[in-house]
């Protein structure tokens, strides 16, 4: 049974893992056209909602997921989506649309998705996703924001946990060709950064067939061939750069041993001279004053050089794929923009972030949109029973302002006294999630002071 039930307009969701006869064709045409209250809580209810506040009342909409790992946000988000799909116009050009803004979503979660010990299929990265429409209501393009990717994950994984899936399906869906093109073997125990049990050995089949899907969804986003090739390189080039072996000469400083095949690899598919590649991982380069001065790095430092520079390699592939998804993803027409309906999947919390910082940061902002559904939901709800005077039984909460304040109160707080600008990490990072809803910032008086928006919070 899965649960789903209202807090106001709030739909409130718990994962029923397993496959419930909850999403077919005849449940969307249940919901289509309801009003909001008149069928059974549902996502399909949430979508209907936003699409005609969006159409009836011209008013951009934003559907907020949210919830821990796991929870089923992604999923829910891909509802949305279909749900959108299937009752809008059906008109040639607007299937393409649709097409690309489904086909992103094996796309994105094979580059940023991974499995934890929560989640066979877990986001490592947040998303914000508008879905823009024309004056008639039809999608005509869309826009997908990505921010924090969890890049630590790149180069270590806890026990039992996988790195980015895409890793994995390259290795056992590439053809003989390919690999041989990217001087890759098909056993993933070959390469230092990806972890490989048995059970994960096992799933070779299922990443074989994912990675069909995957080159399918870079088609159907119009990549071309070359480009698919260029961004399976950059793949191929991280499996490589692990297992460049750092050595430590009689001077302690760190070594590449000259036949080491795999620094020749990364060279040759990242496009860069072989020669400045191992000057770049075993020594750095100081300016000042005008000169410059080449120091070498011990064998701590380099392997340290050689992982940072996986990750940013990575990190890049991942917000180039992004970007070309939204080329492929812009309207063709400038007055789509004005009309629509963001879904932002903020990756899920984990009670104990490990290593990672991405992962502290995204806590955070889960902590900022929990104080945001305390005040439109719970604060207000009940100050406004309050004062129509209307009896009810008080419902208490744990307000988490205290856990907002112990990290970014003025002067005394975690960010103080590590002197982070926690609004600006995510910022430099591209995306300050928090920016969408400015109402995180300052306290809210009224929904109507978000302006032209109205959020509604599907809290999974
Ligand atoms: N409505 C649903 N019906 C059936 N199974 C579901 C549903 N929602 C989620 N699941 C199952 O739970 C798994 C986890 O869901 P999902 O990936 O959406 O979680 P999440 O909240 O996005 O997690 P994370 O924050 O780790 O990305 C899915 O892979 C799927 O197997």
């Amino acid at each position: 049974m899965c649960a789903q039930t209202y807090i106001g307009n709030v739909l409130v969701s718990v994962n029923p893992y397993k496959n419930l006869p909850i999403y077919t064709p005849e449940k969307i045409k249940q919901y289509y056209k309801k009003a909001f209250f008149e069928a059974t809580p549902h996502i399909f209810a949430i979508a209907d909602n936003a699409y005609r506040s969006l159409v009836n009342e011209h008013r951009e909409q934003c559907i907020l997921i949210s919830g821990e790992s796991g929870s089923g946000k992604t999923e829910a988000s891909k509802k949305v989506l279909e749900y959108i799909a299937a009752t809008t116009s059906h008109l040639r050009n607007v299937e393409s649309v649709k097409d690309k803004l489904l086909q992103s979503n094996p796309l994105l979660e094979a580059f940023g998705n991974a499995k934890t010990h929560r989640n066979d299929n877990s986001s490592r990265f947040g998303k914000y996703m508008d879905v823009q429409f024309n004056f008639e209501g039809a999608p005509e393009g869309g826009h997908i924001l990505n921010y924090l990717l969890e890049k630590s994950r790149v180069v270590s994984q806890m026990p039992g946990e996988r790195n980015f899936h895409i890793f994995y399906q390259l290795l056992a869906g590439g053809d003989a060709d390919l690999l041989r093109r990217l001087r890759l073997e098909n056993r993933p125990e070959t390469y230092k950064y990806v972890t490989t049990t048995d059970r994960q050995l096992s799933q070779r089949n299922s990443d074989a067939e994912q990675f069909a899907v995957v080159r399918e969804a870079m088609r159907t986003i119009e990549m071309g061939v070359e480009e698919q090739e260029e961004a399976l390189a950059i793949v191929a080039s991280v499996l490589h750069l692990g297992n460049v072996q750092l050595l430590a000469n009689d001077r302690g400083y760190a070594e590449i041993l000259t036949h080491d095949a795999n620094a020749r690899h990364v060279a040759e598919l990242l496009k860069v001279k072989e020669e400045q590649l191992r000057a770049a991982l075993t020594s750095r380069t100081i300016e000042a004053r005008g000169d410059v001065v080449g120091t070498p790095l011990d064998l701590a430092q380099a392997q340290y050089a050689r992982d940072a520079l996986a990750k940013a390699v990575y990190d890049r592939l991942f917000s180039w794929l992004v970007s070309k998804l939204n080329t492929s993803l812009a309207p063709r027409s400038r007055d789509a923009r004005d009309s629509v309906i963001g879904i932002l999947d903020i990756y899920g919390f984990e009670i104990f972030p490990k290593n990672s910082f991405e992962q502290f940061c995204i806590n955070f902002c889960n902590e900022k949109l929990q104080q945001l559904f305390i005040q439109l939901t719970l604060k207000q709800e009940q100050e406004e029973y309050l004062r129509e005077g209307i009896e009810w039984e008080p419902v208490e909460y744990f307000n988490n302002i205290v856990i907002c304040d112990m990290i970014e109160a003025k002067h005394k707080a975690m960010s103080s006294i590590f002197m982070l600008d926690l609004f600006d990490i995510p910022g430099k990072l591209h995306f300050n999630p928090l920016k969408r809803f400015p109402s995180c910032e300052r306290p809210l008086q009224a929904e109507g002071s978000l302006r032209t928006r109205r959020y509604i919070h599907a809290q999974s």
